[in-house]
């Protein structure tokens, strides 16, 4: 089942094209990575599949239901930004959240969610208090509070401490394995990358590209560095006018050989040739881009489906 159906989500600021006609698919069970830089798009696009603001054109579903009203209790937001009131403690705000959704929460119920954000140690303390970590922390308490199914969150860990990120990390994978469905927006890529099943990578309000991280890799990824350590080349010209055949920058020595392939299917003609020359092969290094280099590649729109 498609837990967030999108097609031709598209918002208009007076000239501006903000979203730009986005199709998107979540399925049950999912932790969807929404990236993109600054002024992307991505906060318009929650805020519009959320309701709080209304798309130029463009119709959504969310759990299979076309009337948010009907599934709003099923679902958790922490927006891009959360305002809360600094006389209330922590725990005030999550009972007061509830009753205003329509739940009644006990105090045990609480205390165990604010636990789970690593929150729980200041359950009693008012938000006043709050540094900008720990009313990020209660932002994302109060997302789960009525235990929905579908989970929106804009920006879980920014500003928040490295040991405090990780934790929300776990919490979002234990929520997915608990049945949930997360869909979330990060700029820490290396979390994009640990955490999310699939990524969508947005850039002017368009999705360049989406799918897993192996689908996005395949597609932008046009040079695999292999670096190989070897016996020394019986006949070395052989062998180099083989790899001259399979690919390019190639930069030998007695006993390692680096080059630059432009798909995995290369890499075992090349071990086989090195076997047919009675060549040993202690080590096969294979670099892969990261989810980094995917994205901070420039040319993305030259590429893009
Ligand atoms: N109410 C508005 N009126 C006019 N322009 C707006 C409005 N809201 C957002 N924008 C513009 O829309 C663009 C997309 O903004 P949005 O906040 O959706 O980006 P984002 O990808 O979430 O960025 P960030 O990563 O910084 O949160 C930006 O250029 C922003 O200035």
């Amino acid at each position: 089942m498609n837990v967030i159906e999108a097609t031709g989500i598209t918002k208009i600021y007076g000239s501006k094209t903000v979203v730009d006609n986005v199709d998107l698919k979540v399925k049950k069970g999912e932790i969807y990575g929404f990236l993109g830089r600054n002024g992307a798009g991505k906060s318009t696009f929650i805020n519009i599949i959320n309701g709080i603001i209304k798309p130029t054109s463009g119709s959504f579903k969310l759990l299979d239901e076309p009337n948010l009203k009907k599934v709003k209790h099923r679902i958790g937001v922490l927006p891009d930004y959360s305002t809360f009131y600094d006389s209330l403690t922590a725990i005030d705000h999550l009972k007061y959240y509830a009753k205003i959704s329509g739940y009644k929460v006990s105090t045990e119920h609480c205390e165990y969610i604010l636990k789970r954000v690593g929150l729980l140690e200041h359950a009693h303390k008012k938000a006043g208090k709050f540094s900008f970590g720990m009313k990020k922390k209660l932002g994302i308490a109060q997302a789960i509070i009525h235990n929905p199914d579908l989970i929106f969150l804009d920006e879980p860990t920014s500003g928040i401490d490295a040991e405090s990120g990780l934790n929300i990390q776990k919490l979002i994978v234990n929520l997915q394995k608990e049945g949930k469905t997360i869909f979330m927006t990060s700029h820490n890529l290396h979390e994009v990358e640990k955490i999310c099943t699939r990524i969508a990578i947005m850039k002017n309000g368009r999705i360049l590209n989406e799918g897993t991280l192996e689908e996005l890799r395949s597609h932008y990824m046009s040079s695999i560095h292999v670096d190989i350590k070897h016996s020394p080349f019986p006949q070395k010209e052989l062998i180099l006018k083989f790899l001259e055949t399979v690919g390019r920058d190639i930069k030998t020595t007695e006993n390692r050989t680096s080059l630059v392939v432009d798909s995995e299917e290369k890499i075992p003609l090349i071990i086989r040739a090195f076997t047919k020359h009675k060549i040993d092969i202690y080590r096969v290094n294979v670099h892969e881009p990261s989810l980094e280099e995917i994205f901070l590649n420039d040319n993305l729109d030259v590429v893009a489906k």
